[in-house]
């Protein structure tokens, strides 16, 4: 579905990622965990779109969609979750799922002058498809409240719930997990479940290994800029690598 092939980046002198490939299988789950610093975030950053790769390229469905911006990337079924920023925050949960898919038609002055009928249609079914994620979400009761109100887990899943807005076909999730409940982590893991189990597929980066070994199908272990192993969750923790790179090569 999507796949990382060579790809290098430089950060502020620093090989960042160093000839980095891997492969995110359609309909699963994958995993990338590693150490601070391994390259996970920038990883995400070039295959959402926010960098463009120094070298390398990134494939989605077997097509070349290296550096293109992320609204390109969503309008092909990719799609990276963010944080709630401040200015969304103070906007209602509601208001932050609309905003999440803009209008297509409305985009334009001339589309919104000569096609208002068109407009307020797709307005319509973009507020029917965020009242349908706010139920399922268990958000409804909180659609008129700032989004800045909502707990740590209640935003993660407005984020999810953002990037559902745009029908992905990938998602990517940058650290679900933190920030959030033992109660409400085991609501978004039984989510991505089942969001996985009809046909979604997702790539997670995440410290809680109890997420990562309930819904990874597959793990990538990433250390200075590149994947040092990769396989199910009980083969890649039981390489002796991998518990060196944790621990800085201090292993005994
Ligand atoms: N904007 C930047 N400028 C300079 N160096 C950067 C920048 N962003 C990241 N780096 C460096 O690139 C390397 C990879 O960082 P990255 O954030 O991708 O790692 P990570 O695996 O996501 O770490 P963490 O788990 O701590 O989030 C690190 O050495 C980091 O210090």
């Amino acid at each position: 579905m999507l796949q990382a092939d060579h790809i290098s980046k430089r950060l502020g002198g620093i090989a960042a990622l160093s000839h980095c490939s891997l492969v995110i299988g359609k309909g699963l789950v994958t995993g990338i965990i590693g150490p601070n610093g391994a390259g996970k975030s920038t990883l995400f950053n070039v295959l959402g779109g926010l960098m463009a790769p120094d070298q390398g390229r990134v494939l989605l469905e077997g097509r070349d969609v290296s550096g293109l911006p992320p609204h390109r990337l969503a309008a092909l079924g990719l799609v990276r979750t963010f944080q709630i920023a401040r200015d969304l925050a103070e906007l209602t949960v509601l208001e932050n799922l609309l905003l999440a898919r803009p209008s297509q038609t409305g985009e334009s002055l001339l589309g919104a002058l000569f096609r208002p009928a068109r407009v307020r249609q797709e307005e319509r079914e973009a507020l029917q498809k965020a009242s349908a994620l706010l139920g399922r979400f268990g958000l409804l009761q909180h659609a008129d409240a700032p989004a800045r109100s909502l707990s740590g887990g209640q935003k993660k899943l407005l984020e999810l719930a953002r990037a559902l807005m745009l029908e992905p076909k990938v998602i990517l999730l940058d650290e679900p997990a933190a920030g959030v409940s033992p109660v409400m982590v085991r609501g978004l893991a039984r989510i991505i479940g089942e969001l996985r189990s009809e046909g979604l597929t997702f790539a997670i980066i995440e410290h809680d290994m109890d997420l990562i070994a309930e819904l990874c199908d597959h793990v990538y272990v990433m250390a200075e800029g590149t994947p040092l192993t990769a396989g199910r969750f009980a083969e890649v923790t039981a390489d002796r690598r991998v518990v060196q790179a944790y621990l800085g090569g201090m292993a005994p």
